[in-house]
């Protein structure tokens, strides 16, 4: 097993990443409440791995209650907080309770959220069970839902206790979800690990065949390099906006096509080979430097073209984007690979050829 820090000082938290610690109660002992907890979970992963969650919080002599959601994209919604909060209460869980996030990024980011607000706050665990969620979602305590007019637009930012990521339940992981998480993977080299991307770049055979000593890299650099970030710079006030890069785009195409359509990370990686264009048209990087980062997205076999939408349709969601100031769209750009900068002096023309570029024929 493997451990990480996230410095936080008074709410610092471990990252635990190992094979089968979904069975150690020692891991969750130090982070659970001293009441009951909820595992939170969703309908592929219930059958998979809660019996054995159940059976690890029943050694530490807890009651546990369970809430399944339909898994995918629909459920991070403001309804099921309403769901969720409701079983608590009905349940007469109170402040001492724990909320357990059994899951991938969908379910960690709707739990977060229910124990950010359930009575104002109660602990979280976060056991993440897709590559998306172990290199991060689970980390920074970015929580949420989203809305019909934009993606993440209610939450929190809301630490959780621990992570505990047993890669073991990767192996149930479907090949579409589990390269989703590599755009996140590929997003940390990009913005501030050059030798992370180098290395990406001569080892995405061994990632892709899931050797387990290649996931282990992945899983641990990509902890580290958020865990860093988050420590520096928690609620986003200017560093932590790099691991937004790719997100201007990509959240306009998830929520262009109705949350759910395109996975997270596919929508990611056409927002990061879409990132990168704009980095070569405003002269940020070099064109040879382009064609590596859009090499690398291929390799995983992502997707790098944006579904056929009227540009204007994008640029509606574009422009509520989160990093938005002032009116301004602002994105997350490479002055090369592995340094990335915040700018909203992004010309509108910029932006269109780009979003012509990247996109399937029609609309074009
Ligand atoms: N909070 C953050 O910092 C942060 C970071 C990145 C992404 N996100 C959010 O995470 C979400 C995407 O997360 P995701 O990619 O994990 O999607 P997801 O949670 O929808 O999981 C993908 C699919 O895999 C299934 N699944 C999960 N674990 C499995 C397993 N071990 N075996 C078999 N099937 C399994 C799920 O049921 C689902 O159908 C998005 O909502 C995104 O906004 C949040
Ligand atoms: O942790 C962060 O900060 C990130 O930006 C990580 C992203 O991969 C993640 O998708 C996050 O939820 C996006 O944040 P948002 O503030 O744009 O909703
Ligand atoms: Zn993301």
């Amino acid at each position: 097993m493997h451990s990480l820090h996230v410095d936080l000082g008074q709410r610092s938290y471990p990252i635990h990443i190992g094979t089968g610690i979904l069975a150690d109660p020692a891991l969750f002992a130090p982070a659970l409440s001293t009441g009951p907890v909820a595992i939170i979970t969703d309908s592929n992963v219930a059958p998979l791995y809660l019996e054995a969650l159940h059976k690890t919080l029943r050694k530490l002599e807890k009651d546990v209650l369970t809430i399944t959601l339909s898994a995918g994209e629909a459920s991070k919604s403001l309804a099921n907080i309403q769901e969720i909060t409701g079983r608590l209460l009905s349940a007469g869980y109170g402040r001492d309770c724990t909320l357990c996030a059994l899951g991938g990024g969908v379910v960690g980011d709707i739990t977060g959220f229910a124990a950010a607000v359930y009575q104002r706050g109660v602990a979280c665990i976060q056991v993440p069970t897709t590559l998306l969620a172990m290199v991060d979602s689970s980390v920074g305590g970015k929580t949420g839902v989203n809305h019909p007019l934009g993606k993440n637009m209610i939450g929190a930012f809301y630490q959780p206790r621990a992570v505990i990521a047993d890669t073991d339940t990767l192996d149930s992981l479907p090949d579409r979800e589990f390269r989703s998480g590599l755009a996140e993977v590929i997003k940390y080299g990009l913005i501030n690990d050059q030798g992370f991307f180098s290395w990406l770049e001569d080892h995405m055979d061994a990632v892709l065949a899931r050797e387990a000593d290649a996931l282990a890299k992945v899983i641990q650099y990509s902890c580290k390099d958020k865990a860093d970030i988050v420590a520096r710079d928690e609620l986003e006030g200017g560093l932590r906006a790099i691991l937004n890069l790719g997100h201007t785009f990509g959240h306009a195409i998830e929520a262009t096509t109705g949350y759910g359509q395109y996975l997270h990370g596919e929508a990611v990686a056409i927002g990061i080979v879409m990132a990168a264009d704009l980095s070569r048209r405003l002269d940020l990087i070099r064109e040879s430097e382009q064609n590596r980062i859009y090499a690398l997205i291929k390799a995983t076999g992502l997707p790098t073209l944006a579904p056929a939408f009227p540009i204007a349709d994008y640029l509606a969601f574009m422009r509520v984007d989160k990093k938005a100031e002032g009116g301004r769209v602002r994105f997350i750009l490479l002055r090369g690979i592995g340094s990335a900068v915040i700018t909203g002096d992004v010309p509108p023309a910029a932006i269109a050829q780009t979003l012509q570029a990247f996109m399937e024929h029609e609309h074009a």
